[in-house]
């Protein structure tokens, strides 16, 4: 319907242009021209269709007599329908050939004409092709029937080379596709060119409007309105049309687009989704889905559907809704699926996020699990270190601990020789010279200049513990003059709580956790210092140091075999309860210390010093003993004497120091070789140190470094001998601890000593007063002590085997081992056999005959006897063999036997009876020797309690013995 308003709009244009109304124009003329065309058309598809050669008779564009004469003999007819369908008119009777061919056909018969005319109209007419008479081709006028049947023809063929779809049906109507051509070949260039341009414009517009023969009226009505026109006004009048013309038609487009707007609008208004959806295909302003995509996907949609944009502008309204209706379909079956996507893709994004989260607590378990496994690991390696340090105690091992002295104020801080790597590394600054660099040693500890005491002594506390566990523990500070030992040990000059050294820090702590276990233990804690300086050992907890005056004490005796301790019986031995206690004894040791000038160190200590620490506890439940001990020992300084330009003195004291280093070099490196000698007795220092070096006991000791280039040579050859130290396995360490049988049978020893000594002091008049040796405890309890000694002498007699004991009354002196055999323990002792003039009696006896006969001195000369003293384990009764009545026993010296069995060696020409195999002499020492475990027992004398100093006691020299007994007791220990 527009087509038509536009084409209508166009012819007014025309007449507009030329002035004209439409209603002057003879439609007569129209129509000839009309059938005129559609004859030419008619006879140019004949002509097409059968061939020139056929088709000669008949002209592109004949008038109407020729068209009829052409087509008369009915030859070009019938094949036009032989060729739309073949064997439609299955003979035709041709001319025959060279034959004048006559316009009108006349070589042929008129029969044939005839048979060919009636054969097509009879094929055409089951075809459904309107036909005309027979009698039309032989009479003028009636060609318009015959030229319609032609199309019809034409129009059926064309119909079938489209594919013959759907039924075909002539309407009767038929385009002049040549029209234009025609006209072209009657006009100028310029305005054939100009007037096609408009015609093309109009065919385009209306290309899907089948109302030709409106289009054909206008152009014929163009064509004769042009026909009286002068050549030369033409174009211009051509001109003048056209631009109203496309005036007309762009006016009418922009109506047709506005209406178009409009009419969508009017569909597209009863669904909200049709409007948004169609606007889409215009702008994607108002929806949420992106323009680019919307404007694709309409463009996708179109393309499926082969619209073209100007489907949707055509003003249609009707297509317009059915297509728009299928685009919102479309676009709502997008947003469906789209929708559909988004919820499928939120449920996977939720999936996702739950599957991730399951999979951080997961990862987050995980790692907590992968941490716990961390501290776990840690804690495993802890213990690792723990267990390895309990095999290497097992082992016996000798630890090592290295600590490097930081440069002193006043001193160049020049490149230190020494750098601690890491806690067990030591890495030394060798000159270049020696091609070396560096060297590397490895310790148990390493701690750098800065380590504080604390830390020192926080890697030593285990050891200060195992004391109390009944151990034997060693702790000795090695290395040069000044390389910090004293510091280490003691601390500096000036002792402030942070700088207390290894041996406060020890006695403190065993104060500690003396203190912590009272409940089930009761620890008695007791102390001695001593020193040993150009090889002489000497007490140094004396209140007036001077050794001039009672030179005995320069020469204490190191006893290795006694099974308590005590190496060293005859030094003072001081019982202490505090950190106070100790530091008041060791302020007096360091007073008494020997401490000379050197070059090298003004305050260099020219001796070692030992502080002992004897610690016993008694299990409040079991009754169970464990005595452990503890040597604190400060080195002399271990540079060799020709560093230090000495002479004289010094140099005496430095050949005695280096000798003694030397020895335990010796000792160590026997150790280390499992050699079956080990020259303990070399030197004092090893002899002293015996049991904590070869024993079963702990060993810690601390080597120094001073961190000065010049001290390089002497740093060396320390780290060497300590790394010697470091290899020797010394056994497993072992509590001294008693079981009560042992107790037991340790206490009737103590209660024979104390017979014994009873004995003796009557009769000697108290030998044992020239011993100095006296506890400090003892001294302030004597009557106490003594009175409990002897009433528990007499009830432990009791136990013994009466007629064993009366017939061999011998005086246990003291204890000296223990072992185990077969599960049982036995004791070994060491025994002073004496029997008196009247021998047979109990010890009660004795004691009181010696009381009474206090002038007794015992034939030292003439024991020769080895008695033997066993156990029997089941009965706990003790025999005395090879001892008789009449036998003076005195003890020399015990051996251990590996049975339970303990000779006692005795001496003396009075050999009754048999039994002794083996004898020895005795060392004057020896005979000198009294155990100090007596003296905690045995009371003292009356006369020894000189608190007062109205009483003091003779030495065997005859001389008072200088003891801090009473008169000079520290301050420190009063009252204990
Ligand atoms: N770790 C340290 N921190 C601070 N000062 C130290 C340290 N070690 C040692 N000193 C100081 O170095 C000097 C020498 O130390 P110390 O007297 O302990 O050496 P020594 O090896 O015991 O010497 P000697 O063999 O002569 O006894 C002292 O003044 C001491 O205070």
């Amino acid at each position: 319907m527009a087509e038509g308003i536009l084409q209508i709009d166009a012819a007014a244009a025309v007449e507009d242009a030329l002035g004209k109304s439409p209603s002057d124009m003879d439609l007569a003329s129209r129509k000839a021209e009309e059938a005129s065309l559609r004859r030419y058309g008619a006879a140019a598809w004949l002509r097409k269709m059968v061939g020139v050669l056929t088709a000669r008779d008949l002209s592109g564009q004949p008038s109407e007599e020729d068209f009829r004469l052409a087509l008369r003999s009915g030859i070009i007819l019938c094949n036009a329908l032989n060729m739309i369908q073949p064997g439609a008119v299955p003979k035709v009777a041709e001319a025959p050939s060279g034959s004048v061919i006559v316009p009108d056909g006349a070589a042929l018969s008129a029969f044939q004409y005839f048979e060919n005319v009636r054969n097509f109209l009879n094929s055409a007419e089951e075809m459904g092709i309107p036909v005309f008479e027979a009698s039309d081709l032989e009479q003028g006028g009636k060609s318009s029937r015959i030229v319609n049947c032609v199309l019809a023809l034409k129009s059926y063929y064309e119909w079938k080379e489209g594919g013959g779809k759907g039924v075909w049906k002539f309407t009767g109507t038929w385009k002049p596709h040549s029209a234009s051509k025609k006209f072209v070949r009657k006009s100028s260039g310029q305005f054939a060119n100009s007037l096609s341009r408009t015609s093309s414009i109009v065919e385009q517009n209306s290309q899907d409007v089948n109302e030709m023969g409106t289009s054909d009226a206008l152009h014929l009505y163009v064509r004769e309105l042009l026909s009286g026109k002068k050549q030369e006004d033409v174009p211009l009048i051509v001109g003048s049309m056209l631009s109203k013309v496309m005036e007309q038609f762009e006016q009418q487009l922009a109506r047709q687009n506005e209406q178009a707007g409009t009419s969508s609008r009017c569909v597209d208004a009863p669904s909200s989704n049709e409007h948004q959806v169609v606007e889409i295909g215009t702008s994607s302003r108002d929806t949420d889905v992106p323009s680019s995509y919307a404007s694709s996907e309409a463009s996708n949609v179109m393309k499926e559907k082969s619209w073209s944009k100007n489907d949707l502008r055509d003003g249609n309204p009707k297509r317009h809704g059915s297509k728009r209706r299928d685009l919102v379909e479309y676009y709502q079956r997008s947003i469906q699926e789209l929708k559909n996507t988004l919820h499928s893709t939120k449920e996977d994004l939720h999936f996702l996020h739950m599957k991730y989260q399951e999979e951080i607590q997961y990862l987050g378990k995980h790692l907590n699990g992968l941490a716990g496994a961390a501290s776990r690991y840690q804690k495993v390696l802890e213990e690792n270190r723990k267990l390895y340090n309990q095999v290497q105690d097992l082992k016996g091992n000798i630890r090592v601990y290295c600590r490097i002295r930081p440069f002193l104020p006043g001193q160049l801080p020049g490149l230190s020789t020494a750098e601690a790597l890491d806690g067990q590394t030591i890495s030394i600054i060798t000159p270049a010279k020696n091609g070396k660099g560096k060297k590397l040693f490895t310790f148990n500890k390493v701690f750098g200049p800065s380590a504080s005491q604390e830390g020192v002594f926080s890697d030593t506390q285990p050891l200060i513990r195992s004391v109390l566990d009944g151990y034997n523990v060693c702790i000795f500070a090695y290395g040069q003059t000044g390389s910090g030992k004293t510091y280490t040990m003691t601390g500096p000059k000036e002792l402030t709580t942070e700088s207390l050294g290894v041996n406060y820090r020890a006695l403190s702590d065993l104060f500690a956790i003396s203190k912590q276990r009272k409940d089930s233990i009761s620890y008695d804690v007791s102390v001695q210092m001593i020193e040993i300086y150009n090889e002489q050992v000497r007490d140094l907890l004396v209140s007036d140091g001077v050794n001039e005056k009672y030179p005995w004490r320069n020469t204490l005796e190191i006893r290795n075999i006694s099974q308590n301790g005590i190496n060293i019986p005859n030094a003072n031995i001081v019982p202490v309860s505090s950190t106070s206690d100790v530091i008041e004894l060791m302020n007096i040791g360091l007073k008494n210390r020997a401490v000379g000038s050197t070059s090298m160190n003004d305050r260099s200590s020219r001796s070692h010093s030992c502080v002992t620490v004897h610690v016993q506890g008694r299990n409040l439940t079991s009754g169970s003993i464990t005595r452990g001990s503890m040597h604190l020992v400060d080195l002399a300084g271990s540079e060799r004497a020709d560093k230090t330009d000495t002479v004289g003195d010094r140099l005496t004291e430095a050949q005695h120091i280096n000798h003694s280093l030397s020895v335990l070099g010796d000792v160590i490196a026997s150790l280390a070789q499992k050699q079956s000698r080990v020259p303990y007795r070399n030197s004092k220092l090893t002899q002293l140190l015996q049991d904590s070096l070869g024993g079963q006991s702990k060993t810690l000791m601390f080597i120094h470094i001073n961190p000065e280039p010049d001290a390089l040579g002497e740093t060396v050859s320390t780290l060497k001998f300590a790394e010697r130290v470091s290899t020797v396995e010394l056994g497993a360490a072992r509590a001294n601890k008693d079981s009560p049988d042992v107790r037991e049978l340790k206490e009737q020893i103590a209660n024979l000593k104390a017979a014994l000594f009873r004995k003796e002091s009557g009769s000697m008049n108290g030998s044992f007063t020239s011993s100095p040796a006296r506890s400090w405890r003892s001294i302030g309890d004597v009557s106490k002590t003594e009175e409990q000694t002897e009433s528990l002498a007499v009830s432990r007699m009791q136990s013994f085997d009466g007629e064993d004991f009366m017939a061999s009354p011998i005086s246990v002196v003291s204890t000296e081992d223990e072992r185990s055999v077969s599960g049982d323990w036995v004791v070994k002792v060491m025994v002073k056999c004496h029997l008196g003039e009247d021998g047979g009696h109990s010890p009660d006896i004795l004691h009181q005959k010696s009381r009474r006969d206090t002038s007794k001195v015992y034939p030292e000369q003439s024991l020769s006897k080895i008695a033997t003293v066993r156990r029997d384990n089941s009965s706990g009764r003790i025999q005395f063999e090879g001892a008789e009545a009449s036998d003076e026993l005195e003890y020399t010296e015990v051996e251990a036997s590996d049975e339970s069995d303990y000779q006692c060696q005795t001496n003396g020409a009075k050999q009754k009876g048999g039994g002794g195999t083996k004898a020895k002499k005795p060392t004057p020492n020896q005979r000198q020797m009294k155990s100090p475990e007596i003296r905690s027992l045995i009371p003292q004398p009356p006369t020894r309690k000189v608190g007062n100093g109205s009483h003091s006691p003779s030495n065997k020299n005859g001389k008072k013995p200088a003891t801090v007994d009473g008169r000079r007791k520290p301050t420190s220990t009063g009252g204990k």
